[in-house]
């Protein structure tokens, strides 16, 4: 351990204990989007920083309901990883007293990076478009509904976006913002939304990897001050099927010297030609991206026309029916709208980069836009793949992906989608989302 980083260590320690921490959570999140845990006590924080923390890469072939697959690279009961929490981000969790959080990164025990780690991946893409000048700015919306546990909505059936829902659940949504902000994040809404005892946290856009770090911290925040009410929080893709579902939309700009390539430009919506390319790449990607964007086959059950999912593959200006929605204005952005939370954020942002990369350097352009509900269309643009095995296959033919992701990665992403498709494969969609609704 360099001195630097044990001089961060000792400090973190110091602070973390004087804040009456006991215990620190390291996570990760999975090829399956299921955040997963392994935690130590405070005592031992320069160890785990030195020497990280033991973990078996079999996690990497893990599935939703927690059997696992095998896949070409990677797999099996054999071998060790080392997971090492991110100092920079650990940070004393508001809603669960004595407990603090990092993220980590996963190494192989001989010190090099872990081939088949999401985060460092999602690293990698940040520094290729750093490679090309550009700097990223990214954010996650995130969606919950909540329960009690005998399974009523705790807002009473209150109405959509209604300030009957706040004043019901005042305790608990003060709660939430206090722990939220205790907790350093920068949140910039907090509302109820559409579907029954369904509500919504958005927070400022950070760089990318940072975005991804917020949403797992922003969910187990959730989480923590719901059970403190004796509340349940899902963000699973479909909680009742037929109904509007849980996203985890996407909203990612690019700057170059300071200017914000999707604004102030020649273009359409003034987008510079730039961003506009960017765009692109990532509108043709989508297919193959649903793999890492809303990846379970309970995300296809959200995923359908006029629930405001962007079941569609078309961007339009400010369109919420657009898989790509283009957000026009001062803090112009792209809106990826068919992200759920069955997603692994880290997977899902690095290969929304890539595919932005491949449109940067083929100098891409965007097809026309889509005004309106394209359901009522008189032809419809074509819409995203509608099963997860039409998606893995669009993934299968991603050059692009395969390439960033690098043959690990990539191959057990694939493993992981095959082997769910196949567990729900004769299911019905109440039998799914029941095996998902709590999972995520
Ligand atoms: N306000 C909204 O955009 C709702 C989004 C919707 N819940 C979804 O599934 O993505």
């Amino acid at each position: 351990m360099d001195d630097e980083l044990l001089a961060q260590s000792h400090l973190t320690r110091a602070q973390l204990a004087a804040e009456g921490v006991v215990g620190l959570a390291l996570s990760w999140v999975d090829n399956a989007g299921i955040t997963r845990t392994k935690a130590v006590p405070l005592r031992r924080l320069d160890q785990a920083v030195r020497d990280g923390v033991g973990m078996s890469p079999v996690f990497d072939v893990f599935l939703v309901d927690d059997s696992t697959t095998t896949s070409r690279f990677l797999g099996g009961p054999d071998g060790d990883l080392r997971l090492f929490p991110d100092l920079e981000r650990a940070v004393p969790l508001a809603a669960q007293p004595g407990w603090a959080w990092a993220p980590a990164d996963r190494y192989a025990q001989d010190g090099t990076p872990h081939p088949a780690c999401q985060r460092l991946f999602a690293r990698r893409m940040t520094e290729q478009a750093r490679a090309r000048g550009l700097s990223l700015l990214a954010a996650y919306e995130v969606e919950w509904v909540l329960r009690r546990p005998d399974g009523t909505d705790p807002a009473e059936n209150g109405p959509a976006y209604g300030l009957h829902r706040l004043t019901d659940l005042s305790d608990y949504l003060r709660d939430l913002l206090q722990a939220l902000e205790t907790q350093g994040l920068d949140v910039q809404q907090i509302h109820p939304e559409y579907a029954a005892g369904q509500f919504e946290v958005s927070v400022a856009a950070e760089e990318p990897v940072a975005a991804a770090d917020t949403t797992v911290l922003v969910r187990q925040t959730v989480r923590g001050v719901s059970a403190r009410h004796g509340l349940r929080a899902s963000f699973a893709p479909s909680f009742e099927p037929g109904t509007v579902g849980n996203g985890a939309h996407l909203h990612l700009s690019a700057w170059r010297d300071g200017r914000n390539l999707m604004t102030g430009g020649e273009g359409r919506h003034q987008l510079t030609k730039e961003g506009e390319s960017f765009l692109a790449g990532i509108l043709d990607e989508l297919p193959a991206l649903l793999v890492l964007g809303a990846p379970s086959p309970a995300s296809h059950l959200r995923l359908v026309p006029s629930h405001w999912a962007g079941a569609y593959h078309c961007w339009g200006p400010e369109n919420r029916e657009a898989a790509l929605r283009l957000v026009s204005g001062r803090s112009a952005n792209a809106e990826i709208k068919c992200f759920d939370g069955a997603a692994n954020p880290y997977l899902a942002l690095g290969g929304t980069i890539a595919a932005g990369l491949a449109g940067l350097d083929a100098a891409a352009t965007l097809p026309a836009e889509v005004n309106g509900d394209p359901a009522h269309l008189p032809t419809p643009p074509p819409r995203l793949p509608e099963t997860a095995p039409e998606a893995l296959a669009s993934f299968t033919r991603s050059t692009t992906l395969h390439q960033a992701l690098g043959d690990p990665l990539f191959h057990a992403i694939h493993s992981v989608r095959q082997a769910e498709s196949t567990l729900f494969a004769d299911q019905t969609p109440t039998q799914i989302t029941e095996a998902t609704r709590w999972r995520y």
